[in-house]
């Protein structure tokens, strides 16, 4: 039989790394094999391999009560997962965060490029440096290989200036200091999948929740991102597992003044510290707190879903009104308890939930009665970035 073709897709997160293999010459892009390395950096590191049936390959829990950093775990699965590699990779396209000013599609990841997304680390500290490691060893290994980079900015570059500019001095904002968006891929994804899902509201006016370890709110007109919850950094918005959402400036300035708190220590606190984590003193794991019978787990939960319902008004009024909510991500795709709690708050819009349908992670999880619709919706950022990688690919450049 002749060798498949593969397209190799690389999300590398802060705390996992996701790769998926397509079949380059099957018009659905079918998926051939997945690797998931979970709790990077934590004491429960996890490795699950499996094929495009969903039977699991390999499951390991390498060096178990032992951290492993992002190289290491690179390393492990680039090693247990290229023997079982279905075919030949002729491509790898690379989920990248932050994506600037200048980058606003999938662009070809050379040495050049790399440097120019180097540089924007500061603005996504967390993901820039995980997301350029995998690109550089496949470059060392591979240089004959076309690596492309998929922004998670690029869905929200034609943002009008109103909502692309922060109230700050205009050389601020010409030197890069603006508000991007981000989990774009994501929304990429879920604004494709409404004509077939939900089309009811495909053309409408549409609030999606992409509520995962990073939480975000996207408002859709048109399939199109008019606005976002998240601006500078992957810091803005809604209260997230160990990140705190939009935060009164005053309380930085407090920091660095009254505590005497450096850029290393400020960077620790924001991204690590706060959040989910800091609300419940328990964990960043929506999972997690949700298996504790315990105040102030119930607190950090209902906080998060009392932001997210404030953040859903506020895009609704950006949009001038709302047709539908989209719940996706970690959270939103498998937390009926938060989508209860968030929607709650949302009565005074008309919205009611279908108890069952929500229990059930049902597609439509509204009441008959609901005023606007409520729909759950799985996203899939490897999928958008392997559709990308194909255009690329066939588009003359
Ligand atoms: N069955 C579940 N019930 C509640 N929360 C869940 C469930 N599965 C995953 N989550 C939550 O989803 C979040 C992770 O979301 P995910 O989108 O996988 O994150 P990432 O940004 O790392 O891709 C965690 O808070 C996790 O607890
Ligand atoms: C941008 C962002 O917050 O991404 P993630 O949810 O993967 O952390
Ligand atoms: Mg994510």
């Amino acid at each position: 039989m002749a060798e498949r073709d593969l397209l190799l897709v690389i999300n590398a997160g802060s705390s996992s790394l996701k790769v998926e293999g397509f079949d380059a010459n099957d018009s659905a892009l079918s998926t051939c094999i997945r690797g998931t390395f979970s709790g990077i950096g934590t004491v429960h590191p996890h490795l699950v391999i499996s094929d495009g049936d969903d039977n699991t390959l390999i499951d390991v829990l390498p060096m178990a009560h032992q951290s492993l950093d992002a190289d290491q775990a690179q390393t492990l699965l680039a090693d247990q997962l290229t023997p079982l590699l279905p075919g030949r990779v002729v491509a790898v396209g690379h989920r990248i965060v932050h994506g600037g000013p200048s980058f606003d599609r999938p662009v070809i990841l050379d040495t050049h490029v790399l440097e120019q997304l180097a540089a924007l680390t500061p603005l996504a500290p967390l993901h820039q440096p995980a997301n350029l490691a995998p690109v550089r060893s496949i470059l060392r290994r591979r240089p004959d290989l076309p690596q492309i980079g998929c922004f998670d900015t690029a869905f929200h570059h034609d943002h009008e200036p109103m909502v692309e500019r922060l109230p700050i001095p205009e050389a601020l904002h010409e030197e890069g200091v603006r508000r991007y968006g981000f989990h774009g891929l994501s929304y990429e994804y879920i604004a494709g999948q409404l004509p077939t899902v939900a089309p009811e509201i495909a053309q409408g006016r549409v609030v999606v929740a992409h509520l995962g370890n990073g939480c975000s709110l996207c408002a859709l007109h048109k399939g199109r991102s008019i606005d976002s919850s998240m601006g500078f950094t992957a810091l803005d918005g809604l209260p997230m597992g160990s990140r705190p959402g939009r935060l009164d400036a005053g309380v930085l300035l407090y920091l660095m003044q009254q505590k005497r708190l450096g850029p290393e220590a400020m960077e620790q606190l924001l991204y690590h510290e706060c959040g989910l984590q800091a609300l419940s003193g328990i964990s960043s794991d929506v999972q997690v707190l949700s298996a504790k019978s315990d105040a102030r787990a119930d607190f950090a939960l209902a906080y998060l879903a009392r932001r997210v319902a404030m953040g859903i008004s506020e895009l609704a009024t950006a949009l001038g009104g709302l047709d539908g909510i989209v719940f996706t991500a970690g959270i939103g795709e498998h937390s009926a308890r938060l989508r209860r709690l968030t929607c709650t708050w949302l009565g005074w819009l008309g919205i009611a939930l279908d108890d069952t349908a929500n229990q059930r992670h049902a597609s439509c999880i509204s009441a008959l009665h609901s005023e606007r619709p409520v729909h759950v919706i799985p996203t899939d950022e490897a999928r958008m970035i392997a559709e990308h990688v194909r255009t690329f690919l066939s588009t003359p450049h």
